[in-house]
Order: structure tokens, then C-alpha cells, then sequence
């Protein structure tokens, strides 16, 4: 079966040189796979270049169309690193969740009903209906980050990419996330590429891990085998979860 991503050779050159060196890395249909490393590795340059926000050299393909030419833009979710909050007016949660229906919708086109429905069950899902007519500035990081994963969600998408969605977020917004992926793995055969430092409640649902170091992967296999001498936030050592500076990105995907 095609998988929903293959790439083979991934290169990245960033202003200071090159990040993503020669990287292979498959994610198949309903497959769970965490791309782990220490900070600065290129985890997240790598993601950004399969979801085709930043060039890249070698192999792309997802769903087995080169990502050149990939257009069937809703088969796609993505959650970038620490969305950062809008400038001037702030939207809510339920504009920016209609947002990720974009990709199903004529160009210029009205939401339909079932934007509708689908916008609403979205948000009842991250269980932010109670929030859902907010500005987003009035949510807490957690409940933010639960808006943009639902704006991911909200077009069913069969590869869902995520960079760190739980660095530094609340419990309570953590367990709402691996609850829901969990479910939409099950049981609808989501696959899913997962950048974290802290797997949390999401470990269980890992099907593979890959270990990225220095732009390279250094390790490809299962959580519990990874060898404690790779430069990652070991799953086991039971550091604190590592709260990080909020980066100055928009909300993209
Ligand atoms: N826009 C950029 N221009 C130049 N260099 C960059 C840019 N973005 C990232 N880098 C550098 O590329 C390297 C990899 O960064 P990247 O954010 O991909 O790592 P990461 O593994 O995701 O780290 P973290 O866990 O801290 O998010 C770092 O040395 C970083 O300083």
C-alpha cells in the first residue's frame, strides 16, 4: 500500500549551512511515528520541509505524488511548532477551526452546512465548545493549541504532522490530544509524524520512533529500545517536561 509519506535523501541547507542531512524516513497508513532528537537537531526544519513550507533536496512523496505536485491539500493536517497569537484582531476559535476547512471549499466559496457540522464537531472534540466563540488571545496556551489542532482535524486528514503540540502545555489539554489521535488512529487509520521531547500520555500510541541527531537519524525502532546514550530527552530519564521560549511563527497549515 502507498504510504502516506515516503521520503528518501531529505536535504535541508538553512542560512547557516546545511540542517537536514541525507534523512529516509516512511510513514504508513495508520502509523504512529515520533521523530525525537535534542533541541537544534533539525527535527522540526525536517518536518517543515515535508509539509512543503521550506525547500528541500532528494525524495518527497505523500500519498505517492511528489510533493511538487501534491495538491489534495486536505489529505493534510499540520500543527506547527508554538503558534504564536495574532497580530491585531484576534479571531476565534470557531474562525480559525473554519479555516482548516479551506482546502475542501471552492475558491472564494461560502461554508457550507457541512463546514458547519464539521467546524462544530471539531471543536467539540478538542472540547472547546464552551470557548468556541472566544478570541483565541482568551484561551490559555493549552486550550490554543487544542484550536489549531482542531483546525488540523476539521478536514479529516489521513497524514496529521505535529511539531511538539504538548511542549508546554497543561495536562488536562495533553490528555484531550492523545485521547482524540488515539481514537482517529484506531479508528479511522490516521497516520501520524510526531515531534516531541516528552512523549506524555501520547506513548502509548507510538508505533516507532526515530531519533534525529545533527540533521541525521541516529536511531529508528522501538521507544523502549532507544539507547540511553542518544541525545534526546530519553523517555525514561524522567526529566521535567522542558518549557520553551514561544517562537515568533505564524499559525500555518
Ligand atoms: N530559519 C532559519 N535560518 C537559519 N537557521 C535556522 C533556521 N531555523 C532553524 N535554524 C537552525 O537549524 C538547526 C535546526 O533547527 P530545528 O528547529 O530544525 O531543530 P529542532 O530539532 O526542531 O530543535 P527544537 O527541538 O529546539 O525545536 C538549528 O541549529 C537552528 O538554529
Amino acid at each position: 500500500m502507498t504510504p502516506p509519506l515516503l521520503a528518501r535523501g531529505v536535504e535541508v541547507d538553512l542560512a547557516g549551512g546545511p540542517v537536514v542531512k541525507g534523512i529516509d524516513l516512511t510513514v504508513g497508513t495508520g502509523e504512529f511515528v515520533t521523530l525525537l532528537g535534542a533541541n537544534g537537531s533539525g527535527k522540526s526544519t525536517l518536518v517543515r520541509a515535508l509539509v512543503g513550507l521550506i525547500p528541500a533536496r532528494g525524495t518527497i512523496e505523500l500519498f505517492g505524488t511528489p510533493l511538487t505536485r501534491f495538491r489534495e491539500r486536505w489529505r493534510l493536517g499540520y500543527v506547527p511548532q508554538r503558534p504564536g497569537s495574532a497580530a491585531g484582531v484576534p479571531a476565534t476559535v470557531r474562525e480559525i477551526v473554519t479555516s482548516g476547512r479551506l482546502s475542501h471549499r471552492p475558491v472564494m466559496g461560502f461554508a457550507s452546512r457541512s463546514d458547519r457540522v464539521a467546524v462544530t464537531e471539531a471543536i467539540e472534540h478538542v472540547r472547546l465548545t464552551a470557548k468556541a466563540d472566544q478570541p483565541i488571545t482568551e484561551l490559555s496556551g493549552g486550550q490554543q493549541q487544542r484550536a489549531y489542532i482542531a483546525r488540523a482535524l476539521v478536514a479529516n486528514p489521513q497524514l496529521l504532522v505535529m511539531d511538539e503540540p504538548t511542549a508546554g502545555v497543561d495536562a488536562e489539554s495533553a490528555e484531550v490530544l492523545a485521547g482524540l489521535i488515539g481514537h482517529l488512529v484506531s479508528d479511522h487509520g490516521m497516520a501520524v509524524l510526531l515531534v516531541a521531547h516528552e512523549l506524555g500520555p501520547m506513548r502509548p500510541l507510538v508505533d516507532r520512533a526515530v531519533v534525529v541527531d545533527a540533521g541525521r537519524v541516529a536511531y529508528e525502532g522501538r521507544v523502549e529500545d532507544i539507547p540511553s546514550d542518544h541525545p534526546h530527552d530519553h523517555p525514561h530519564s524522567g526529566a521535567p517536561e522542558r518549557i520553551r521560549p514561544v517562537q515568533e511563527e505564524g499559525p500555518l497549515g
